[in-house]
């Protein structure tokens, strides 16, 4: 079942589309990522969903019905933004028992589901505790049990863990994913950062200046990104002008096998790291760096010929700085990009 359907949504300040015609649906209990870089409109499509900014053209269906002119309070849409804005002079409790006051009801029950929020969200028993004292990823725990509290049909993130140092914002996204999962939340997040993007989604939805580059799982947006865009956009670097003829791609770093089936000609050419393996003949390379990454060691290689490559290798064994070292492709892991964009 969709639970929120955008038809050709655009919205425009003076002459520029900051949202530009977009179709997009969340299905129940989907979680959908928006992700883009810095000014590609995300934060205005949510907008739109919540009723905050009005479109300029399109519209907005939650649960089949169309939203123009519902109010924001009654579209029973729960928002989290970034700087979470709690009220800093009220304790916890009082913070997430707001998000109830603004649905109205009993005020008896409000001790109980606050509570239940509180203990949903890590921190149980925190409801005296003063919002000033709390760190960071706690703030971020109340601002999601007061946008939970009146258990909203569709939750929206914008930037969840903006501001969190990095190693919380994995713990976090891993909690939120489950939590959402337990409690069958349809979420639609947008962030800016992929990694948050694609530990969190079912789906997600890349945009570029108000217009979704892709759509996808993150697996299959991982895999095949639609554009180099795309392919820029997630981190990877190892893209080059290539012209395909068969089952390989004549490109600045020599032949390159590509997968059967690619289109031909002139293309650009996607190598993801792990495609470029160490070998002991096949182009020649320099490396430049090195970076320990848990699991492997990423490689920055100065070939002799063509731009930098970056590489993977496994910790052991993997080359000094000054080394020199010798690369072929593996086909899996090269993507012949669609032209354009
Ligand atoms: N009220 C407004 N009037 C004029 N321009 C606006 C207004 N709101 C947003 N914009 C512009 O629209 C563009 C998209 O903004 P938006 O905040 O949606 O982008 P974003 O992808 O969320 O970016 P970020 O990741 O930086 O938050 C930006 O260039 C912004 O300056």
């Amino acid at each position: 079942m969709t639970l929120l359907q955008l038809e050709g949504v655009s919205v425009r300040f003076g002459e520029r589309a900051v949202v530009d015609a977009v179709d997009m649906a969340v299905a129940e209990h989907e979680t959908v990522c928006v992700l883009g870089p810095s000014g590609s409109g995300k934060s205005t499509l949510l907008r739109v969903v919540a009723g905050l900014q009005q479109v300029s053209g399109g519209r907005v269906l939650l649960g089949g019905a169309d939203q123009s002119g519902v109010p924001v309070h009654r579209r029973g849409v729960g928002l989290m933004f970034q700087d979470h804005q709690l009220f800093p002079h009220r304790d916890v409790g009082a913070n997430v028992s707001f998000g109830l006051r603004m649905r109205g009801g009993g005020g008896a029950s409000y001790a109980a589901r606050v509570a239940e929020l509180l203990e949903l969200v890590g921190l149980p028993g925190a409801q005296g505790r003063a919002v000033a004292s709390l760190s960071g990823g706690e703030q971020q725990r109340v601002a999601l049990a007061r946008a939970l509290a009146p258990s909203p049909r569709l939750l929206m993130l914008d930037e969840p863990l903006g501001q969190l140092d990095r190693g919380l914002r994995e713990r976090l996204v891993v909690e939120l994913r489950g939590l959402f999962s337990r409690l069958g939340t349809t979420v639609l997040a947008v962030t800016h950062d992929q990694g948050e993007a694609f530990a969190l989604a079912d789906r997600v939805v890349v945009m570029r200046d108000g217009r979704i580059a892709q759509a996808g799982t993150p697996l299959e947006v991982w895999q095949r990104p639609a554009s180099e865009f795309v392919a820029r956009f997630l981190g990877f670097e190892n893209v080059v002008p290539a012209t395909v003829t068969g089952a390989v791609a004549a490109t600045a770093w020599g032949k390159v096998p590509v997968p059967a089936g690619s289109p031909e000609g002139e293309q650009r050419l996607l190598i993801r790291p792990a495609g470029v393996v160490l070998c002991a003949a096949g182009l020649r390379c320099e490396v430049v760096s090195r970076t320990f990454r848990g699991n492997h060691v990423a490689l920055l290689l100065r070939p002799e010929g063509g731009p930098v490559l970056e590489a993977e290798c496994g910790l052991a064994g993997a080359p000094a700085v000054g080394d020199r070292v010798a690369v072929t492709f593996a086909p899996a892991e090269v993507v012949v990009l669609p032209p354009g964009h």
